[in-house]
């Protein structure tokens, strides 16, 4: 049980894994193990008190990653708290800092963590665009982009198969203007030197993210990949992906022939990376709470989420 603890600056509460410990040196939200007969939320107000001294209300859940470890598997249950008694000090010699979230990846924490930060910072809703059919289509497409990006998406990838070169660099040109006046990122599906040109995001196939060494656009422009098993989601993040997709969890009606894997296989797998994973796969956003409960960043999703 770890507390994503926030005050009324927005700031979040690390603290600093003392020295004999396992993954001592490292950040890490508070908390501990829970003991036999304890709920969840006992545990968490009990290793707070111990901890730092605070008298908290335990709130929602954030997001809850089960990690393979070298020696070890734990799953970690991430709750939100912003009600306490008391000011925090490291009552077992811990440092503790206040961290901005924005600095919060600059912090070197332990690999369950970084699904953590990424869910109190990134979107949970992926909008992948379905294709307008024809030319014609166009500009309802775009019209229903920006519809999307006012019902509140923040991250999209333009999949357009089928469409001509010159016709999907118009569209995604337009696209792009939209997402920037939004303030939302987007990401070109496998067009790679398209992605380049516009200086955009890149989301790989996952034959393509089978073929790649390495980072094919710069650090700090978005970097994505569509994986199915555990040597693509190892590959995604050797080669630096910000974040991937997995599935399908459920069965889709865009590909019919791929049974889900379901939820069970989907914390199995993604608990051999600690990149970012949004579960795709028949999701919509009402699945978003049992996405983030199975250690997913949330769900991506093309009917889902297009309006
Ligand atoms: N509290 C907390 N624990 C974390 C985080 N990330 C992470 O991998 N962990 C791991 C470290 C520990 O193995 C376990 C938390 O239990 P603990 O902190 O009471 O464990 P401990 O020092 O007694 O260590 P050990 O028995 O596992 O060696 O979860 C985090 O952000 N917060």
């Amino acid at each position: 049980m770890a507390a994503a603890i926030t005050d009324a600056r927005g700031r979040v509460l690390l603290a600093r894994r003392t020295e004999g410990r396992d993954l001592a040196g490292l950040w890490e939200f508070p908390g501990g193990k829970r003991e036999p007969g304890e709920t969840p939320e006992q545990a968490l107000v009990r290793e707070l008190r111990e901890e730092l001294g605070i008298e908290v209300r335990v709130g929602a859940p954030l997001i809850a990653v089960a990690q393979q470890y070298p020696h070890k598997r734990l799953r970690l249950d991430v709750r939100r708290v912003t009600r306490w008694r008391g000011t925090p000090r490291g009552h077992e010699g811990q440092a503790l800092a206040w961290v901005p979230p924005d600095k919060l990846p600059g912090y070197t924490m332990p690999p369950a963590d970084r699904p953590v930060v990424a869910a109190l910072l990134q979107p949970d809703r992926y909008l992948v665009t379905p294709p307008p059919a024809t030319p014609s289509d166009d500009a309802a497409w775009l019209d229903a982009l920006q519809r999307a990006l006012a019902g509140g998406i923040r991250r999209i990838q333009a999949r357009l198969p089928g469409l001509d070169p010159a016709r999907r660099r118009t569209l995604v040109t337009a696209a792009a203007a939209h997402c920037a006046s939004a303030g939302a990122e987007l990401l070109v599906n496998g067009d790679t030197a398209l992605a380049r040109d516009l200086g955009l995001g890149l989301h790989l196939p996952s034959a393509q993210l089978c073929e790649l060494a390495e980072r094919p656009v710069p650090a700090g422009v978005p970097l994505a990949a569509s994986c199915h098993d555990e040597t693509e989601l190892r590959h995604a993040e050797a080669i630096g992906c910000d974040f991937a997709i997995l599935g399908p969890v459920n069965a889709t009606p865009t590909h019919p022939d791929a049974q889900g894997i379901g939820w069970p296989a989907f914390e199995a797998l993604r608990e051999h990376a600690s990149l970012p994973i949004y579960a795709i796969g028949g999701l919509t956003p009402d699945h978003i709470l049992e996405a983030r409960h199975h250690g997913a960043q949330g769900i991506a999703a093309i009917r889902g989420l297009w309006p």
